[in-house]
Order: C-alpha cells, then structure tokens, then sequence
C-alpha cells in the first residue's frame, strides 16, 4: 500500500505570497496545486542549496525567476513548502535557515540561524529601561538565567536559540527577538519574565514535556498544536486552493496552540476564555462552534452562538460563512440574546414588548406612575431608586416582597433596615404593574421569565451546546438563561469575554453565582493579534486604577499581555470642540492615506461616545469632502472599505479597523476611580485599531 505523503504549508510562506503580484500569485498557485498533488513527481526537480545550512531545504523551479523553498527530509514523506521568491533572494534566504523539532516539545520550529548572534548582540544593545511590565523592573542580569536548557526549550525556545535567549537582559530585548522566535516561546518567556513559572505555564497551556521525541520524526512532529499554529496540512485541490487563494486571513488556519486545544476535543463542562481586546477570543469561539458543529451535534439540534449586540452577531455569522461549510453552518445558529429572547417569546405567544430603554415610551410613563408611589419620607433620591431596580431588583430576579427583605445589597453603598426595604418595595411592584397593563417587560424579567419557561419545557433542547462571545456584558438574568438553554454536561457552554470591556456596566455577574461552574476549565489568551503593543499600552494604561474582573469572583490583570506587531504611538490632542475635533480627524486621515504604499486604502473608523457627536463629526467630515457610513445594529458596513466608519463606542465594540480616531469629552479621562465605565469605554474604542490611533478629547 503507498500512502500519498504529507504535503504542508507554512504560514511564512502565506505572508510572503500575499505580498506578490497578482500575476506571480496566480503562477505560484498553479505551481503548488501539482506540487500538493505529487511531490514526488518527476516534473519537480529539487536542487540542493549550496552552502545552506539545513541540507533538507531544497529549491524548486517556478518558472524562470520565481523559485519555491521546500523542505525535503531525507528519511519520511514530508514535504513543506516554506518560502517563495525570485531565484537570487530565495536562495539567499534558504541558506540560513534551518527547519528542526524541538526535542522537549516535540513542535516543527524553523530557524534563521544567520543573524542569531547578530540580533542577539544587537538586542544586548538596546536599552533595559521599559515602563509597562513587572519586567520592567530589570536589571542587566539575564532574564531567564534561573532556567536550564530543558525548561526554555519546553516553552517553545529551539534549541539553536537557547543560547541567544539565555543572554537577554531586558524586555526590550526580549522584544527585539520576538520575529526569530515561535510563538508559544516569545509567550512563555514574557509570562516567565512577568512572574509566572515554567510549569505554571506549561500547566495553563496544556503542554506536555514528558514524552519521548523523535528529532527525525517530521510527520508526527506536524501534527502538534505548536506546529499546527505556522504549518498548514494540505491534503486536496480545493484545501490549497482555499488556503492560497485568502494568504493573509491566517485566523482561519493558523491558530496559536492554545487557541487551537480550546477549539478541538471535548471539556466536562462549561469553559471559560478570558482575554484583553484582539487576543482572538472571537476566532476560538468561532473554530469552537465549528468543531462542535460538525463532531458533536446530533440530527435535529444545534450549535448556539450568542453575544450581546445585533451588529457583532452579525458580523460573526458572516466570518463563519467563510469558515464552515454550507452542511456545517445549518447546525451553527447566530443570534444575539436580545433577538433570541424575542423570537422565543412570539414563538410562545408571549405579546409583551421589551424595555432595553426605560426612557422609551411606554416604560417612561410607568416608571414616573412608580415614582409617583414612593415615600418621600425615606428622603432617597430619585436615582437611588432606578440603580436599585436594576443592581438589585432584575439582576437579582427579585419578585416578592420577602425576597426584597433577605436580598444581597454588595457594593449599593446605602444601608437599608428591612422597614425601609417594605418602605421602597411597592416602587418596584407598581412598576412591573404599570408595564404589564401596557404589555411591556423589563429585559432582565424577560430573561427569568423565559429561563424559567426552558426549565418546565420536557422536550429535547434545541441546542447541544451554546458559545457565548462578550460574556462580559451579559447580566445575571442573561447568564442563568443561557444555562437553562442546555442540559449541564460536557461540551454544554464555552464563554469568551473580558472584564476589561464591560461597557454595560449594570450587567455585572458571577459565573459562579448563575449555575455555571467553570473551576479547572478557566484559560487565558495572552497576545494580541489585533492592535500594535504601542496602542495596547496606551488603552491598557487608561485601565490604571480601575477595578477588573474575571466574570466571576475574582480579579483579572492586564500586566500579561503582549501585542504582536508594532506602530507608531497614538496621538493623543485635546480640541476646542467638535470642529475643532474634526480638523485633527482630517489632518490624521490625509496623513495616513498620503503615507500609505497599499493598494487597498486602509480603514478607519471615527468612534464618539454619544449618536449626537458621531453625526456631528459625520457631517463635519463629508463638509471636507470625506464620505462616511454609519455602523447601526443591522449594519457595519464591511465592504466599504473607501469610506470612513462613524460609531459610537458602544457599536465599535467587537470590530475592527486599521486605524481609529476617537473623540471623546475630556470628563471620561477625570478620576480613575470615578471614571472607570468610562476608561473602559475609551479602552473598547481604541483597541479596535490595529495600527493606528488617535485620541481627541473635547470639553
Ligand atoms: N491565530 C491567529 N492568527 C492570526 N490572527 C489572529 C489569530 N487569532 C486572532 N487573530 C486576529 O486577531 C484579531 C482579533 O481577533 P478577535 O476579534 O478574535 O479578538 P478578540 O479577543 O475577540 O477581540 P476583542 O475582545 O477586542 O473584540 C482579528 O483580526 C483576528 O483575525
């Protein structure tokens, strides 16, 4: 029996074909489809590489110009297609590069080995001084000079750089490493270098170091998770065809190793992923609903994916177009909470409307019927009322008098005695009365009334298991619905979020508290895809004072995270006003477009905290000839790639855009203690960029 050999990709080698010319694309392509199909053939002819440094890196002709890098094991059938370029470069790259397995890890790692001692003399070279990490208080000793040998390599380090890592003093120079080095080990070293230890890391990415690893063995080295995160298995036409033809959305293909044993293989219960912005929450719960879909899903149920706003879940339902098959997407249901509350409720023929808005009409008048009953006696101001009804009230579930009396107050500030608490209750009673005469219900009523519903109903669930992006803003009421929506098991809920990005700020909750039990299944994403460090630092350092949570009992830290690329750092201007506001949207625009060699324009987004600013900049900016659309719930507007995005923050919140200018009132930036929803807003607005940004603030 021969069995066809394994044929790869590398994501090095995607990068570079996205920056190739059209017509060159197209060749390379043809070229690697018969490539994918018999690399054995005898049409290739691979060359040896004169001088080069690993023996198995064997040229390939294109055509005339154009020469393929491969990878070519003398033992096993392995053949990776590594690099591409015209003849002279690709040689000249091939010469020192070396692909090897990392003997503790077992993970495929490629190595430039050329300028290693160079960059690391270089890196030596650059300052120590760095503000932003418990590294940052670093002396010139050695970072990891506590680590033998075996513990670098089991954080990813190849053994070929051991040496050079061993000699870094600093972050900086850690950094300065960064592009040499595979991405679990530039990971694993700064979360060393932050405070963790070696087996703390290992433990929390599910790493083994015990086995026995064959250095020769490449086939079985491709198929770890590390190595699975830059080398892509081909085996088809239309898999390379569909890698090929979309090189630069490395989401799809390449997940980090800890995004990738999040997303296949079963969990005995509800699993929690925490992550500050752009670390690829949303990609892990999308391959998540994925891999549920089409391996754990019976006939005639569902995958749930839910999030919080309109516009995120559309958007997601879009990439996961892209992402699954016509077979897998029919068992994959995208519904923010709102509309699936909504269309439970017609299909029940439950005629009541929802408040999300207690000013909108209707709620308006019952609320100031509910007011019109309270004891002024008890002298508490009007808000005191509003903030208790939904701290306590709806995101407690409270519906009696009793339970008022015995209810958990946390963090209200004001003491109530329980004559005061029977004092304010019929408040809260008249209110649910006058919104029921007008067939209206609070969101957070509607979200017990349903879960309550889902808990007597004796037929099959509609969904096997629910995945839950934005986790952050979802309340109480919102958390016991979704676990009421699916029976507790294995595989049953898979929760994204970040405290970091609460912008729903009443929506607070405990995991814990909601029947969701997630101890021994909670995992963190630590870098950024998305936003260069020089944005990520300045949103995190907005964040300075404010308290953060896990989404359950506890406390979460941005210390850890890191950023992959790097950017100029955001401008950061105040203005007069909104005209003035504009002018420096409209110098930061020009000077961005005028400086940019792309084919395609970037984008941008101009992100404002209220809809009256957003249309004010939007006017201000089409009076300068700039058109703009607007992100609303039913639309982002993804296409429109030449025009400027208008959001609010709230809107903006999930997406993302090359570049970002936020307008902001100068009062969000007051007292970190009494600004906290609002840094976390600015937080959301400006990690939406991923290379540029801007903060305006006006009075
Ligand atoms: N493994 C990966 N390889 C390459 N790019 C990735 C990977 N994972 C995520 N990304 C990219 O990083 C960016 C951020 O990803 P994503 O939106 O999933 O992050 P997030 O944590 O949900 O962000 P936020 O919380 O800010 O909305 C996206 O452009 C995404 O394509």
């Amino acid at each position: 029996m021969s069995l066809k050999p394994k044929v790869a990709l590398s994501q090095d080698f995607l990068l570079q074909l996205a920056k190739l010319a059209v017509t060159v694309q197209t060749k390379v392509m043809r070229w690697a489809i018969l490539f994918q199909s018999d690399p054995t053939s005898a049409g290739i002819n691979y060359e040896s590489i004169h001088g080069a440094r690993d023996p198995n890196l064997k040229s390939v002709r294109i055509d005339r110009d154009w020469r393929g890098i491969v990878f070519k094991p003398s033992q096993g059938d392995v053949y990776v297609l590594l690099h591409v370029d015209h003849h002279d470069q690709a040689y000249r790259w091939a010469e020192n590069r070396k692909l090897t397995i990392n003997p503790v890890t077992g993970a495929m790692q490629l190595v430039t080995l050329e300028s290693v001692n160079e960059e690391a003399a270089a890196a030596r070279a650059l300052p120590a001084a760095e503000p932003a990490t418990a590294a940052s208080a670093e002396t010139e000793r050695p970072l990891f000079k506590a680590l033998d040998d075996r513990d670098l390599m089991s954080l990813g380090v190849p053994e070929d750089l051991v040496g050079s890592v061993r000699d870094i003093a600093s972050e900086t120079q850690l950094d300065a490493m960064q592009a040499r080095l595979p991405v679990e080990a530039y990971e694993g070293l700064f979360l060393v270098a932050a405070g963790d230890t070696v087996n703390q890391v290992l433990e929390a990415r599910e790493t083994r170091v015990d086995r026995t690893v064959d250095t020769g063995d490449f086939a079985t080295a491709l198929e770890t998770p590390e190595s699975r995160s830059r080398f892509v298995i081909v085996d088809g036409d239309e898999a390379m065809v569909a890698i090929m033809s979309a090189p630069l959305e490395q989401w799809r293909v390449f997940l980090h190793p800890t995004q990738s044993k999040l997303v296949n293989g079963d969990r005995s219960g509800p699993v929690r992923v925490l992550g500050g912005a752009g670390t690829g929450k949303t990609v892990v719960a999308m391959h998540r609903a994925k891999w549920l879909a089409e391996h754990r899903t019976p006939a005639g149920r569902k995958v749930l994916f839910t999030t919080f706003t309109r516009n995120l879940a559309n958007d997601i339902e879009q990439n996961l177009r892209t992402l699954c098959s016509r077979e897998t997407l029919e068992k994959v249901e995208v519904r923010n909470l709102d509309a699936w509350v909504h269309g439970f409720m017609r299909a029940h023929k439950l005629e009541h409307r929802i408040v999300y808005d207690r000013k909108q009409d209707g709620a308006q008048q019952a609320w100031e019927a509910a007011m019109a009953v309270r004891d002024t006696r008890l002298e508490l101001p009007d808000n005191f009322y509003q903030e208790e009804l939904e701290q306590v009230v709806l995101a407690q579930g409270i519906s009696t008098l009793d339970d008022y009396r015995t209810a958990r107050r946390t963090g209200r500030g004001t003491l109530l005695s329980r004559a005061k608490r029977d004092a304010i209750w019929p408040v809260f009673e008249e209110y649910r009365g006058q919104l029921s005469s007008r067939k209206l219900k609070e969101v957070d009523d509607a979200y017990r009334e349903v879960a309550e519903l889902l808990g007597v109903e004796t037929r099959t669930p509609d969904y096997s298991a629910v995945v839950i992006d934005e986790t952050q803003d979802f309340g109480p009421q919102a958390l016991k619905l979704i676990r009421a929506m699916v029976p507790a098991g294995t595989n049953d809920l898979f929760f994204v979020g970040d405290g970091h990005q609460r912008i729903y700020s009443r929506n607070r909750a405990a995991m814990s508290k909601c029947g969701i039990e997630i101890r021994g299944r909670s995992r963190k994403l630590y870098l950024n895809y998305r936003t260069t460090d020089e944005i990520r630092r300045q949103a995190v350092a907005l964040l300075e004072g404010c308290e953060i949570d896990d989404l359950d009992d506890g406390h979460d830290e941005n210390r850890r995270y890191k950023s992959l690329s790097h950017g100029p750092a955001p401008e950061i201007v105040s203005a007069s006003g909104l005209e003035g506001a504009a002018q420096e949207a409209i110098r930061f625009i020009k000077s961005i477009r005028s400086a940019s060699f792309s084919p395609t324009s970037p984008s941008f987004c101009v992100i404002a905290s209220s809809e009256k600013n957003r249309e004010a900049m939007s006017a201000l900016l089409r009076d300068a000839g700039l058109i703009g659309v607007t992100i609303s719930a039913q639309n982002n507007h993804a296409d429109a790639r030449d025009a400027i995005h208008f959001a609010t923050m709230h809107r903006a919140k999930g997406l993302e855009f090359e570049n970002v200018i936020v307008i902001a009132p100068s009062s969000y930036l007051g007292d970190a203690a009494a600004t906290q929803s609002q840094r976390r807003l600015l937080y959301v607005a400006l990690t939406r960029a991923r290379s540029g940004a801007m903060l305006v603030t006006i009075p």
